[in-house]
């Protein structure tokens, strides 16, 4: 499988905001989107499934800690559809990580107490037009 974007050495304090904008693939299964220290802790596994891990239509939150998943967090809402072109803006505090979408907005704990996003990674059936980071 493609190696997706992946981004290292940031210093994303709380309150700044990481802005992925791209298209979803019109046949995609599933995507993620990534931040933390490192591919191995996550603050914020963000991953909407369209049909992926026995999951259809909905996105599965979690955390990873030194390469252990964390108790998933399912959403209620799905705001997207196949071929849509969107701009994912994810921002964090001590407390907890948000991710907002044009017509939607999730919050996730920070379980990890992170105090800054070192690392950004997005995978799967997403392709990235640009990044922004403010
Ligand atoms: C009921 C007992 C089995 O539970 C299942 O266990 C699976 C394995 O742990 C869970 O799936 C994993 O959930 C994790 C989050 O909790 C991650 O999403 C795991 O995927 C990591 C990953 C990303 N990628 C790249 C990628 C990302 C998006 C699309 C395509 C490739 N490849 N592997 C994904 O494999 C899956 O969410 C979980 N389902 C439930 C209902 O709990």
């Amino acid at each position: 499988m493609e190696q997706g974007l992946v981004v290292t050495q940031l210093d994303i304090q709380p309150g700044e905001c990481i802005k992925v904008k791209g298209k979803i693939l019109s046949d995609a299964k599933g995507f993620a989107v990534n931040v933390g220290k490192d591919s191995s802790t996550l603050m914020l596994h963000f991953n909407p499934r369209f049909n992926c891990h026995g999951d259809v239509n909905t996105i599965v939150c979690n955390s990873k800690e030194c390469g252990v998943w964390g108790e998933e967090d399912r959403k209620a809402d799905f705001p997207f559809q196949h071929g849509d072109k969107i701009e994912i803006c994810i921002s964090f505090n001590e407390t907890e990580a948000t991710v907002k979408l044009p017509d939607a907005e999730f919050q996730f704990p920070n379980r990890l107490g992170m105090e800054r996003i070192e690392y950004l990674a997005v995978e799967g059936d997403f392709k990235v037009k640009a990044i922004k980071f403010s």
